[in-house]
């Protein structure tokens, strides 16, 4: 498994503006967004296209688009779905499925509750969307799902890391065969004793939608 924690002074300062207890509801959403098409750009380098041409006013010439089948984004509800319109800015034409699921805050497992995905997989390029990689057994169950449809490759965005969750990562994905990728925003210091990433920004899902 791959890592990318990306580096760039703009993803810096809005992070810490995500990070911050006095941001609201609605500027943590926005910032939420923005990153997420900061991270795009990076995680999406090695989306298939194929060559084609084009017709400029002068003359025909040869360029590229997104190769078929077109990739898949995968929002993990709920928090998740607070970074899909920053990535669907940069993918317009990608599919979108949609993967419920929640961790039971008191044995960290996650539980899935909603699959909207094809069948198959096979030969797609999925982008799975999740703002916190804390203990991994969220992302890495919705990856395994997507493997198990057929997926060729999985990149995950995520908008804070644990170290303790990418190595529960490397482990699980160390011999898949598939590459299997996170960017990230940052990769942060530890898990405390209740699963939450420290520093962190507290409870994603919470902090974009209020407390269910
Ligand atoms: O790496 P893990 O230890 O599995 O934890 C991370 C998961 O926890 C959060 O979701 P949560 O279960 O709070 O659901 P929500 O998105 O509905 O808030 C977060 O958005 C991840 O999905
Ligand atoms: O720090 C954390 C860990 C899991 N889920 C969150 O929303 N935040
Ligand atoms: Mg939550």
């Amino acid at each position: 498994m791959e890592t990318l924690a990306v580096d760039h002074p703009l993803v810096a300062h809005k992070l810490t503006v995500l990070r911050d207890v006095d941001t609201d509801s609605p500027t943590f959403r926005r910032l939420a967004d923005e990153l997420v098409t900061l991270l795009a750009y990076e995680a999406t380098r090695d989306v298939r296209v194929a060559e084609t041409t084009v017709r400029t006013p002068l003359v025909e010439t040869g360029g590229v688009q997104l190769a078929s089948p077109k990739p898949l984004v995968v929002p993990i509800l709920r928090a998740g779905l607070g970074m899909l319109d920053g990535m669907t800015r940069l993918l317009p034409t990608a599919e979108v499925g949609f993967l419920g699921m929640i961790r039971d805050e008191g044995s960290l497992q996650a539980q899935t509750y909603a699959t909207r995905l094809p069948e198959d997989l096979s030969g797609r390029q999925c982008y799975v969307l999740d703002p916190m990689l804390a203990t991994g057994g969220t992302l890495a169950a919705a990856i395994r799902l997507l493997l198990d449809r057929g997926a060729t490759d999985v990149t995950a965005l995520c908008l804070l890391a644990a170290p303790e969750g990418l190595r529960y990562m490397e482990e699980a994905f160390a011999d898949t065969g598939t590459p299997v990728r996170v960017v990230t925003a940052a990769i942060d210091a530890r898990l405390n004793e209740q699963g939450f990433i420290l520093p962190g920004l507290g409870d994603a899902g919470d902090r974009l939608y209020g407390v269910v």
